[in-house]
């Protein structure tokens, strides 16, 4: 029985008493048994008797409730690392959370235990009455999960995933161009480039506008997504047997609330992957695409249950590559903005390998190391989740002498393990110098900043060669500038991120001027020729 409901029945019980006798023995009895009751349970789960990890006090009931912060809970969960060390055990209402602050926790966990390690956690309003579950993102760990996984990893693995870089390189360029015609647009150029190469390599389908339901509707689905998983969010959440209630009845408007949503998901789903079914035959779905892959290995129409998994394998994709990759691109624009001699070095190495006479490619990437570098060190300053997506535990676990309970949903503070000072000295700088070009020390940023175990993201290597792609290209082509206020100072935005799990860094802006009018001439050549070859 959990905290919550044992001391429910306890205050029943109490307020029985009281309604059967006013007696005020009776009533001094009871309290005093109430309160020996609570005190004793609150001794019998403290820490030390139940061998749990260190953490906050506990307190009877709440637990930890009122020290989780809702602000950047990455930072407060890295200071007390100094107090409690490297795991750290929460207790929310009865929820068991295990935070890991340390790389070894990490792997020694959820790299090789990861047979128990690999659950997610079960959210009532986005799984049960939404339907988010259904992708692979929030599915438990079992058949269904790994079918989609298969699906992915066979369009995206490391091997087969340059088939993508064309439509990468040249979504890169048209971003470039947008943001130099209107640097206004950085936010909405970076989401719509994004979100156009992923529907190009999901579907085979080209974005037309910002306002192409292909890419609207998808991205409102995504937004409820957020909402519908924000803590304490839905009162549902907290107590599941609502989810039971009668749809009468008032209060319960999370059930149309749900509905709507659902409605969204369903055609941000479906619309788009039934349009690369009708239209693959045709030949004007491009290939090759994740869905051509599935569709063209089967002779006729796939069963419903393999449509399935590849239509929600597909929604992964997008739900998993579009926040992330825009928010390495804004932090990567952030740390320009605030590291300007970075561009310069950057530079003088493109140029020198490059030269002025074409833009740089993915099949430049392995002769630009500073660039590689720079990548790297977006990741490390600015891991975009940096509390990863919660694993559940799903058997008891004993680590250290530590007992880890079934069900607790374990966070890697990838944030804290990316700036440990001794493995990064300096951590709050950013200074792409200190992998000293060496792919084996960026590996090891990559290898946090990606995620654990059986659940690491299986989109890596894709969207390895996206923000590479943008990245080199706009340092290639453009001067990234602060923008100036009023008065012509130049306006720095702050370092400060959003607390969502895939975090922003808040108000980038920036100004971006062509280096030279040849750079500017050869991006709006290479999309003119680019459409030349599409059409
Ligand atoms: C900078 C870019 C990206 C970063 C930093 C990133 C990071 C992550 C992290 C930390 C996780 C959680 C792993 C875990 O639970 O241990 C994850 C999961 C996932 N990512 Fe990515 N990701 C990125 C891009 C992408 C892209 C482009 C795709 C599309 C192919 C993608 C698809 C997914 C999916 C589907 C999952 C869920 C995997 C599962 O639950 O089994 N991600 N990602």
């Amino acid at each position: 029985m959990t905290a919550l409901s044992s001391s429910i029945v306890l205050a029943a019980s109490i307020a029985i008493a009281f309604r059967i006798t006013l007696h005020a023995n009776f009533l001094i009895t009871s309290a005093t048994f109430g309160f020996a009751y609570v005190f004793a349970r609150w001794i019998l789960t403290s820490r030390k008797m139940q061998g749990i990890a260190p953490g906050p006090p506990l307190w009877p009931v709440i637990g930890n409730a009122t020290h989780i912060p809702t602000e950047s809970p990455w930072l407060t969960f890295s200071k007390w690392a100094q107090t409690y060390g490297d795991i750290i055990h929460l207790d929310a209402m009865g929820q068991p959370i295990i935070i890991l602050n340390s790389i070894q926790a990490a792997k020694d966990l959820l790299d090789k235990r990861s047979s128990i390690y690999s659950g997610r956690p079960h959210m009532v309003m986005a799984c049960d009455l939404i339907g988010y579950a259904q992708g692979f993102v929030l599915q438990p760990y079992g058949e269904e999960w790994r079918k989609q996984r298969k699906i992915v990893n066979q369009d995206f693995n490391q091997s087969v995933v340059q088939r993508y870089y064309d439509v990468q390189e040249t979504q890169a360029r048209k971003l470039v161009l947008g943001v130099l015609n209107d640097p206004s647009s950085l936010e909405s150029e970076i989401k719509m480039r994004i979100a156009a190469i992923i529907l190009e390599a999901n579907y085979g389908y080209t974005v037309q506008s910002k306002d192409d339901p292909f890419y609207t509707i998808p991205l409102d689905a995504m937004s409820n997504f957020s909402k519908a998983t924000a803590p304490g969010a839905f009162l549902v959440d907290l107590i599941p047997q609502l989810k039971n209630l009668p749809e009468w009845m008032p209060g319960t408007g999370f059930f149309q609330t749900a509905k709507d949503m659902r409605k969204i998901m369903m055609e941000g789903t479906w619309n788009p992957y039934l349009w690369a079914r009708d239209n693959l035959p045709t030949g004007i779905a491009h290939t090759p695409s994740l869905c051509a892959t599935t569709l063209t290995q089967v002779d006729g129409p796939l069963s419903a249950a393999d449509e399935h998994s590849l239509v929600w394998a597909g929604s992964a994709v997008l739900g998993g590559g579009l926040d992330t990759n825009m928010s390495t691109i804004l932090s990567f624009v952030l740390a320009m903005l605030h590291y300007p001699e970075i561009q310069a070095k950057a530079r003088a190495e493109i140029d020198a390998v490059v030269g002025c006479d074409r833009l740089p490619s993915l099949a430049d990437k392995s002769s630009l190391p500073y660039v590689r570098s720079i990548v790297t060190e977006v990741y490390r300053w600015a891991p975009p989740v940096p509390l990863c997506i919660p694993h559940c535990l799903n058997e008891d676990d004993v680590y250290n002498g530590i007992h880890l309970p079934k069900g607790s949903l374990v966070m890697p503070n990838i944030w804290h393990m990316t700036r440990d000072p001794n493995t990064y000295p300096n951590p709050d700088a950013f200074q792409p110098e200190r992998y000293d070009g060496s792919d084996i020390e960026m590996q090891k940023v990559t290898d946090l900043v990606f995620g654990f175990g059986r659940r690491v993201c299986p989109g890596i290597h894709f969207a390895q060669g996206t923000i590479f792609a943008i990245i080199s290209t706009l340092l290639a082509t453009c001067e990234i500038l602060p923008t100036r206020d009023a008065h012509g100072r130049p306006v720095i935005p702050e370092v400060a991120y959003t607390s969502s799990t895939i975090c922003f860094p808040k108000n980038v802006q920036a100004h971006f001027t062509p280096r030279t009018p040849q750079a500017m001439s050869l991006l709006t050549q290479s999309i003119v020729e680019q459409e030349f070859v599409v059409n």
